[in-house]
């Protein structure tokens, strides 16, 4: 039901006090943002079927604290709000299809879920078990499932081996580029919910994928068959090209330099390569050629942009 937007204050987990668009109905605040698509957050109260949209009396949500349900709602919502404004702001794209998508944002989803996934139409959310994972709702999962959205709306990269790396790898970017867009990021990915009790590590590292175990050159890949065939593995060989292309740098294993070229345009170069050349069986050599023809088109065939792209690939073994 459409109400009145409203302006709420969000007291979430790990992006500290939000503003966040709400919706009025009948003296109830919900948490609903009518002026980005409708995109609701619910919660699951730990199950893993059904939910039901957060209300709120006086519309602040949260408390900052695992201690009150809604912040985890607070962080979910602020991540989809963020995301939307980011495709939208950087590229035009107005929700994942272009066309408004609604998307739902569902929290505490089952039993200390040691997982965050996105589902076909919405993103969900497990509370961690508090010893590998803290509630999953930070800025750079919310990005990273939502981009899911998007990937599976265009290229539909299929989710195993080269193809589900690049996907995986896809998400990490642009969940990457969301945090950015609220001011402070990194490029590592999951930093603020994983091993709570060890300071400074994360799940995956986009500037040395090797201090998380992951290859950061196409010579490391993974062959065998778990995790879908690596893919939250080899994910690290293309992280680690955006890494150099944008930041410019050396990649360690083959001591090859990159000029970078800052990360808006590696962004738009990864974006137009995604939503306009890039296939469901596209491997790694096939998203090289992708970011090339996508950096010809914004900026020209012998631009410092389409040199420095086809440089980062190089420099990660992908001719
Ligand atoms: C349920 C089946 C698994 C689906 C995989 C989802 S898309 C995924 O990749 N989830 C992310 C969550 C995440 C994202 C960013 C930062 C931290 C955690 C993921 O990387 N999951 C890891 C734990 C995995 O599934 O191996
Ligand atoms: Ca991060
Ligand atoms: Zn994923």
């Amino acid at each position: 039901m459409d109400g009145v937007n409203a302006t709420g204050t969000g007291k979430s987990l790990y992006s500290g006090n939000v503003s966040i668009t709400t919706d009025l109905v009948s003296g109830v605040y919900y948490l609903r943002d009518n002026s980005r698509g409708g995109m609701y957050t619910t919660n699951m109260n730990n199950r893993t079927t059904g939910g039901s949209t957060f209300t709120d009396a006086d519309n602040v949500w949260g408390t900052n604290t695992t201690a009150n349900v809604q912040s985890a709602g607070v962080d979910a919502h602020y991540g989809a709000q963020l995301t939307w404004d980011y495709y939208l702001s950087s590229f035009g794209r107005r929700g994942i299809d272009g066309n408004g998508f609604r998307v739902l944002s569902r929290v505490h989803y089952g039993n200390r879920y040691n997982n965050a996934f996105w589902n076909g139409s919405s993103m969900t959310y497990g509370d961690g078990d508090g010893t590998t994972f803290r509630p999953l709702v930070s800025l750079d999962v919310a990005g990273h499932e939502i981009t899911h959205g998007l990937t599976e709306k265009t290229a539909g990269l299929i989710y195993s081996n080269e193809s589900g790396a690049a996907n995986e790898s896809f998400s990490d970017i642009f969940g990457t580029m969301v945090e950015y867009s609220s001011g402070t990021g990194d490029y590592l990915i999951g930093e603020d919910i994983y091993t709570p009790a060890t300071a400074g590590d994360a799940l995956r590292n986009m500037s040395n994928p090797a201090a998380e175990g992951d290859p950061d050159h196409y010579s490391k890949r993974y062959t065998g068959t778990g995790d879908n065939g690596g893919v939250h593995i080899n994910s690290g060989i293309q992280n680690q090209v955006f890494y150099l292309l944008a930041q410019g740098g050396t990649n360690r294993t083959s001591g090859l330099a990159v000029t970078g070229i800052g990360r808006p345009k590696a962004a738009a170069i990864f974006y137009r390569a995604l939503t306009v050349y890039l296939t469901p069986s596209s491997n790694f050599k096939a998203v090289r050629t992708a970011t090339l023809n996508a950096a010809r088109d914004l900026y020209g065939a012998s631009s410092a942009e389409y040199n420095a792209t086809a440089q980062a690939w190089t420099a990660c073994g992908v001719q």
